[in-house]
């Protein structure tokens, strides 16, 4: 598996950059974490990557091939997006899990146990047959992520995915994590020197600079 950014920017309605020449390779195994202040850009970066949000301009390769080579819907089956806060869906996470397995690009594709996943991490079998809406934070957003690692895309987009969670099941979750490939973002510079393989700072643009570091 390689996954490849090369030169990816994104525009502000204003015209001015959000982020420029993002460019990064990971292989499989690798955790690249991204980190820098509140609104410079980071989940937006994420949903690029996802196809989500239109980029003006750069490209994205997984195994050489890109987004519309593979098409957008394989595309996120491999390349998965979990976002920081899931919206509250009706019915409970099994009828949601048992739905979308079912459903297009994932119905090829090998799925592992989602509530043996999310047992690791504390989640009992019965929380899966509640509804959305009786469920934590923390709870919501491990399911959340027990549902994309069962589905086992290429790469994980992970927006700050334990930042519900306390100091111990934290620790859990990144055991996990570092079992797959991921983009995280992260405001925890613990929690960066603990998983990642490779770090980015991205930075605010001034005066057209943009500072952006990248660390192997
Ligand atoms: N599709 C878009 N096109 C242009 N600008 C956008 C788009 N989506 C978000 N933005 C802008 O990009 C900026 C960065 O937002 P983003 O949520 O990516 O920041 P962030 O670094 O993840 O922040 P935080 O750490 O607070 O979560 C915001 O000013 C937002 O309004």
């Amino acid at each position: 598996m390689n996954f490849k950014l090369e030169d990816l920017y994104k525009l502000k309605s204003d015209g001015t950059f959000l982020f420029r020449d993002i460019s990064f390779s990971l292989k499989k195994g690798d955790i690249l974490t991204i980190s820098g202040p509140s609104g410079v850009g980071k989940t937006t970066l994420l949903k690029c990557i996802a196809q989500l949000t239109l980029y003006e301009g750069g490209s994205i390769y997984l195994n050489d091939r890109t987004p519309e080579e593979y098409g957008i819907p394989v595309w996120r089956t491999r390349v998965m997006y979990v976002p920081q806060r899931t919206p509250i869906m009706p019915g409970t996470p099994m009828e949601f899990y048992n739905k979308m397995s079912d459903f297009g690009a994932q119905r090829t594709i090998y799925h592992n146990d989602p509530i043996e996943i999310s047992q690791r991490w504390g989640i009992s079998e019965e929380l899966w047959d509640k509804p959305w809406n009786h469920l934590s934070g923390g709870e919501i957003q491990r399911v959340s992520l027990a549902i994309a690692i069962s589905c086992n895309p290429d790469v994980l987009l992970l927006d700050e995915p334990t930042s519900a969670l306390d100091p111990n099941t934290t620790l859990l979750v990144e055991e996990t994590l570092k079992e797959h490939t991921c983009i995280i973002v992260t405001h925890s510079p613990e929690q960066e020197t603990r998983i990642s393989t490779k770090t980015y700072k991205l930075n605010h643009y001034y005066e057209n600079r943009h500072a952006l570091v990248l660390i192997d």
